[in-house]
C-alpha cells in the first residue's frame, strides 16, 4: 500500500476523474468519494434536478460546503474525485491548494466530448453545441487546474486502467522524491 496524503483528482468533465478515482483508490487501499455523488446525497436530488432549480450558482454553493466538509471531516487518507467546476470558485481552489495531493487529469477537448457524449447527466453540456461549449470551459480552467495541481497526468491516448497505472506511478515517484528531499 502507498502511503500519501488525500489524493484530490480534478481536471475537466471527462477527464476520466470518477473512473480513475475509484480505481486507484482500490489499488491504494483508500476509501474513494465522488463529489458530485456527495453533492448529491447531501440534496436528495441528483445534479441535474439541483441544476434546475437552484441554477449553477446554487450548485456552486453546494459543492462548496461537500468540498469543506470532506476536508474538515476526519475522512482523511481517502481519494476525492471532484467536478470539473471545482476549480470556479477561489475559496475552493484555496482549499485544494492546503495540504492535498492535487492531480489534474488532461483531457483534450475531442476526448472530452466522445466521452462526455455518451450520457446526458451533466447540465452544462446540454446545449446545442457541446464542443463550443468545452472550448470555452476548457480556455477558463485549464489554467486553474494547473494553478492547483501538484502533478499533471494525460489521459488522451490512454485506457483507464492505464490511466489509473500512471498516476499511481507519478505519486510513487512524486512522494519518494519527497521523502529523499526531506
Ligand atoms: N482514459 C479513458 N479512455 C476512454 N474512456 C474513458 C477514459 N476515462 C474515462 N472514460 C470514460 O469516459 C466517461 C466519463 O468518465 P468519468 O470518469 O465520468 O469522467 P469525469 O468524472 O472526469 O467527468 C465514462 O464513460 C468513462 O468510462
Ligand atoms: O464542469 C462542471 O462544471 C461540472 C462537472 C460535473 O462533474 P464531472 O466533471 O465529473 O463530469 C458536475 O460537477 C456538474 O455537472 C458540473
Ligand atoms: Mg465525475
Amino acid at each position: 500500500m502507498i502511503k500519501a496524503p488525500n489524493i484530490i483528482l480534478v481536471g475537466p468533465m471527462g477527464a476520466g476523474k470518477t473512473t480513475i478515482g475509484r480505481l486507484i483508490s482500490q489499488s491504494m487501499g483508500k476509501e474513494f468519494y465522488d463529489l458530485d455523488k456527495v453533492i448529491e446525497d447531501n440534496a436528495g436530488a441528483d445534479i441535474p434536478w439541483i441544476f434546475e432549480r437552484e441554477g449553477e450558482d446554487g450548485f456552486r454553493k453546494r459543492e462548496t460546503q461537500a468540498l469543506e466538509s470532506m476536508i474538515q471531516s476526519d475522512a482523511g487518507d481517502c481519494v476525492i474525485a471532484t467536478g470539473g467546476g471545482i476549480v470556479m470558485r477561489k475559496e475552493n481552489r484555496d482549499i485544494l491548494r492546503e495540504g492535498a495531493l492535487v492531480i489534474y487529469l488532461y483531457a483534450s477537448v475531442s476526448q472530452q466530448l466522445y466521452r462526455t457524449s455518451k450520457s446526458s447527466h451533466r447540465p452544462l453540456l446540454q446545449t446545442g453545441d457541446p464542443k463550443a461549449t468545452l472550448t470555452k470551459l476548457f480556455e477558463v480552467r485549464d489554467p486553474l487546474y494547473r494553478d492547483v495541481a501538484t502533478l499533471v497526468v494525460e489521459t488522451d491516448a490512454r485506457h483507464p486502467r492505464s490511466v489509473a497505472n500512471k498516476v499511481l506511478s507519478t505519486i510513487k515517484r512524486h512522494l519518494s522524491m519527497e521523502t529523499s528531499l526531506s
